[in-house]
């Protein structure tokens, strides 16, 4: 009698939830999902003035929900390095949150079919004497922590002085008051930024090797291939199109997402 009331309660939080006839997706609470996010990546993941959740990764993975048959989408807010454990150990269903698929995420959770492939941002100010990529010598330069910023930064960036933050509007606001010379964060977030504070793209370096996918735990075969079913369903009829050109109005838009007759 425990057993079946533990898992009527929604299952446990230590471990991620088993599939069942009722839970066939192993979600935490069966027929909602729980989706990790950021509030701070506007156009892709952000809150808008009523603090729901919106943006181009959020309505695409709302979409798929509702094809994979599950409307009831619950996105919460996270710092960008806690998420991929949060998902690991079944705090959370999903990770929606423009999030580069790597072989090293890979050993903590799984993803989804890539949905978008773009360009790493060097954002500054007219001031700051960073002009591009290889003026970041000696500068004071902002990551997120666990973003693919901070580990490019490590690698290629190494003569600037990393500084780490743990979500971009902590980041920008250094940023703004001077005791950064630039942020390093995803191609679309800082043209949103360069709109709101008058700032500097410095530089955009592609990231087409890691497109954002959807991560959720390791070993949920049914869910991965429901969200992969219904993430080409959504490419295939323009949904993904549609969405992409509201969200990014005047950015090169990658072919690889197009319906065949777009290709
Ligand atoms: N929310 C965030 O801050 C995510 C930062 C960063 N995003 C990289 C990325 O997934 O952004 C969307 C696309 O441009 C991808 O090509 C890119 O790797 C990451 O995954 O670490």
């Amino acid at each position: 009698a425990l057993a079946l009331s533990l898992s009527a309660c929604g299952g446990s939080s230590s471990a991620s939830s088993t599939s069942s006839a009722n839970n066939p997706y192993g979600l935490i609470t069966p027929g909602q999902f729980r989706v990790a996010s950021v509030g701070d990546s506007k156009p892709y993941t952000f809150t808008d003035s009523s603090g729901k959740f919106t943006g181009f990764d959020v309505e695409l993975f709302t979409d798929v929900a509702h094809r994979a048959g599950i409307d009831n989408v619950v996105f919460t807010g996270q710092d960008f390095s806690a998420i991929l454990p949060a998902v690991a150990n079944g705090q959370f269903d999903v990770g929606v949150a423009a999030i580069g698929i790597t072989d090293k995420r890979k050993q903590t959770v799984d993803f989804s079919d890539g949905y978008l492939a773009g360009y790493l941002t060097v954002l500054t100010t007219k001031t700051s004497g960073v002009t591009s990529a290889d003026s970041l010598k000696g500068k004071r330069l902002g990551v997120v922590q666990g973003t693919l910023q901070e580990t490019y930064a490590m690698k290629n960036f190494p003569n600037s002085n990393l500084v780490r933050f743990p979500d971009n509007n902590a980041a920008v606001s250094a940023l703004n008051s001077g005791t950064v010379d630039a942020h390093f964060l995803d191609y679309e977030a800082a043209k949103d930024y360069v709109s709101k504070f008058g700032l500097v793209d410095a530089a955009d370096i592609p990231s087409f090797d890691a497109p954002a996918g959807f991560a959720i735990a390791k070993n949920k075969p049914a869910l991965k291939d429901a969200l992969n079913k219904a993430l080409k369903a959504a490419m295939d009829d323009g949904t993904w199109k549609r969405l992409y050109q509201k969200w990014f109005p005047g950015s090169p838009m990658p072919k690889q997402y197009l319906p065949a007759s777009d290709q």
